[in-house]
């Protein structure tokens, strides 16, 4: 019966168009049906409520003819919506025969898509808040329309898209739903997480193990820029959403509406609703509408793959990337490569890291004096790492030379600013020499300003002329500058110390790292899942990453003295307790340090989701290295509890190599070091230890406190108060629930 009735219209069809035409309109009305027969066979098998839905369901049939190009351009006239009602099915197929200019300019196509009965995302990125503001005015725009079946989902790219393949690689199965993705983006010049974003796009773009055309299952895509275009004229203004928007369009996807370019300086947030109310009109519009699909056949392809042999970079070390940045200098911006600063002196990122206290170094590097740095200036007690490695924070100097990572950590207040990057430094790059003097000079002039600070030791602040440490930690992943190995040699040319902490993401840099004081890897969560959720990291190989980090720990970096750093955060990571031993037993570090989460706020601003439920006390650390410490135990692993420091939450477990004569020995003789290393022999880490004084011992009296700094710390003794208040209202809640 239905046979008949195509057989029918396509004759009709046949002779009204000259036969080509007919030949698509049969098969893409025979896919219509295949397609509702599909779906009348699912729903048959459903409940009654999705059958009601799929009942509701217009007409199964539509079609896209996807056979033409073209980019609207502000000359093209592009047909506004006609504003009528929109018609209830049966949907009416509606192709156009393209038309062929002369120029070979491919026509226009009408398609005719209910895009109300998709599932929209609305994804935007801020510095300012400009785009959040914008793009939540969007979402409630298309949630005041009639008729759309699903609420737009407003997503930051930032702080919601843990893994940005997951939705711009892979896109989400919302069934027979189909996506549109809507992106809201201002365009930095300086460098931004807009720039990691397009990076990916790119790189999808140009990897061959994937879907080239990975967005080709969306519905369709649009981009509303934001930008200033009194600063950043021509083409650099909104360059970042232009850019977007081509490479959405080279990944397959169907641009449903011209890019949108608003400058706020200017036009402002009214110019934005304009692009936003007329994008609505096209959604609740029926009438057809013009497509673009095939963006992959447009000029610009040939520089992209000339691009893709330049793009060699990828295979060279990363330790060459100063000559190639030399060589290549800088180019344009418009979908050329443009080697940017990471922190640039006029970005936000910059603005907002110095009102926190950091020096910027160069463009890429920083330094801050540590509270506890201003605490021992004042005779008031040093950090933990005085307890546990006898250092004094007074002669500590805390950088990194590079303020770019590859994690969205939970407990970093600064991810929502913070240069990303995945493995490959796309930055200038500062020579060592920079960096270490301008990171000297930074820190020694935080400590003159102290000079006026009232209590401050006269000894001691002379002595914090002359560092003596350098904690590699701060914020960021050092190992990812490419000189680190010149920089620590620096250091300790100097007789500096250094205590590098890195985050486990970069085995191939963790792996060619000379020798340093203490090499600490961080361990933030034990099994996969929590680790993504704890660390929200960008390399989707994040877990494999970690664990060839671990083997380099036992093997190529078993030289160093090495440490675990575990950072214990309520209801994320404090389960798991075999897991936790597994990778000590993968990894055999020298020590692991344990500390319990400090609460730095929470904020959804800065997307930070902890709030003081996830910071433990500290007998709940004590309780989770009491656990571990039996655990590998256990295993005939010989770690015991060597050290505390209560003030900080904080705990030395060690190797009972370290246990020389019944005593522990945690403590470095650094002038030892020194010696061993200017010897050019190979030694090992009990080669530079010292006895660790009883004071520190765990379960000694002072629990880390140094009985010469107690007496000026104020802070300890309202911290022991408060303990003492924790552990009796810990008390009386377990009397509570035991009646
Ligand atoms: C350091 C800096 C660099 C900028 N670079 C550009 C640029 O290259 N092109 C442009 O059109 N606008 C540029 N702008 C303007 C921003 O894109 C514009 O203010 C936007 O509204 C900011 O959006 P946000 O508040 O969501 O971060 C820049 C602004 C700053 C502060
Ligand atoms: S080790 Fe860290 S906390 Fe301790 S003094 Fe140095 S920078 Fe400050």
């Amino acid at each position: 019966m239905i046979g008949g009735v195509i057989f029918i219209v396509c004759s009709l069809f046949y002779l009204l168009s000259g036969g080509r035409w007919s030949v698509i309109f049969a098969a893409t009305v025979f896919a219509g049906i295949y397609k509702y027969e599909q779906s009348s066979n699912i729903s048959d098998t459903k409940t009654t409520q999705e059958t009601k839905s799929t009942s509701e369901v217009e007409s199964p049939i539509y079609a896209i003819d996807f056979t033409s190009s073209y980019t609207p351009v502000k000359s093209s006239n592009i047909p506004q919506p006609i504003r009528t009602r929109a018609k209830r099915s049966p949907k009416v197929i509606k192709a156009s025969k393209p038309i062929i200019t002369n120029n070979k300019e491919a026509s226009l196509t009408k398609s005719v898509v209910n895009l109300l009965e998709s599932q929209i995302y609305i994804f935007y990125t801020t510095l300012t808040g400009s785009s959040q503001r914008v793009a939540k005015s969007l979402q409630e725009k298309l949630l005041s329309l009639e008729g759309l079946s699903n609420e737009p989902k407003l997503l930051s790219l930032d702080d919601d898209v843990d893994d940005l393949e997951e939705y711009f690689l892979k896109t989400p199965d919302n069934g027979s739903t189909k996506n549109i993705y809507l992106l809201v983006l201002p365009s930095y010049e300086t460098d931004s997480p807009i720039d990691y974003f397009l990076e990916h796009l790119k790189e999808t773009y140009n990897d061959f193990r994937v879907d080239k055309y990975s967005m080709k299952s969306l519905l369709g895509f649009a981009v509303l820029g934001l930008g200033d275009s009194e600063s950043w004229k021509g083409e650099k203004f909104c360059y970042q959403a232009k850019l977007a928007d081509r490479w959405m369009g080279k990944l397959g996807g169907r641009r449903l509406f011209p890019v949108g370019e608003v400058c706020m300086k200017y036009e402002g947030e009214p110019k934005a609703q304009e692009w936003i109310q007329n994008f609505a009109q096209l959604l609740s519009d029926d009438e057809p509408f013009y497509i673009d699909e095939n963006d992959d056949v447009d000029d610009s392809d040939k520089e992209e793959d000339e691009e893709v042999t330049d793009d060699g970079d990828t295979l060279v070390d990363v330790e060459d990337m100063g000559d190639i940045i030399r060589k290549s200098g800088t180019r344009g911006l418009l979908g050329k490569e443009e080697v940017k600063q990471m922190v640039a002196k006029d970005s936000p990122t910059y603005k907002s890291l110095t009102k926190q206290g950091y020096t910027i170094v160069g463009s890429h590097s920083g330094v801050k004096i540590c509270r506890w740095t201003k605490s021992a200036l004042r005779g008031r007690g040093s950090c933990y790492k005085f307890a546990f490695y006898g250092i004094k924070s007074h002669l500590c100097m805390e950088t990194t030379p590079s303020l770019a990572c590859s994690n969205k950590c939970v407990f970093c207040w600064r991810h929502g600013t913070n240069p990303v990057a995945k493995s490959n430094w796309r930055w200038e790059v500062d020579p060592p020499e920079k960096v270490f003097e301008g990171a000297l000079a930074g820190h020694y002039q935080k400590i003159k300003q102290m000079r006026g600070v009232p209590g401050i030791q006269m000894d001691r602040f002379q002595e914090a002329f002359q560092v003596k440490h350098c904690a590699l930690s701060l914020v960021g992943e050092p190992i990812f500058y490419p000189h680190i190995n010149e920089f620590v040699g620096m250091l300790h040319k100097q007789h500096i110390s250094s205590f590098l902490v890195c985050n486990a993401q970069h085995p191939d840099h963790l792996a060619k790292l000379n020798r340093v004081t203490q090499l600490y890897v961080s361990i933030d969560a034990p099994t996969r899942q929590d680790l993504k959720k704890v660390d929200r990291p960008l390399n989707s190989d994040f877990w494999e990453r970690l664990m060839s980090c671990l083997d380099i720990l036992r093997t190529t970096q078993k030289h160093q003295r090495t440490v675990f750093r575990l950072t214990l955060v309520k209801g994320f990571n404090m389960s798991d307790i075999e897991s936790y031993a597994d990778m000590v037993a993968r990894a055999l570090p020298s020590q692991i340090e344990i500390k319990g989460a400090t609460f730095c706020g929470s904020s959804n601003a800065n997307g930070n989701p902890l709030t003081m439920q996830n910071i433990p006390f500290y007998e709940e650390c004590k309780e989770f290295v009491i656990s571990l410490s039996k655990e590998l135990q256990s295993r005939g692993l010989n770690y015991d509890i060597a050290a505390e420091h209560a003030h900080s939450c904080c705990i030395l477990m060690a190797d009972t190599k370290f246990k020389i004569n019944n005593k522990w020995h945690t403590h470095i003789d650094y002038t030892k070091f020194f010696e061993l290393l200017e010897s050019g022999k190979d030694f090992v880490d009990l080669d530079y230890v010292t006895e660790t004084p009883d004071w520190a011992v765990w379960g000694s009296e002072e629990a880390g406190f140094n009985p010469i700094d107690t007496k000026f710390d104020r802070k300890a003794e309202k911290l022991k108060k408060k303990l003492d208040r924790e552990e009796q209202s810990r008390k009386l809640l377990e009397s509570q629930k035991s009646h």
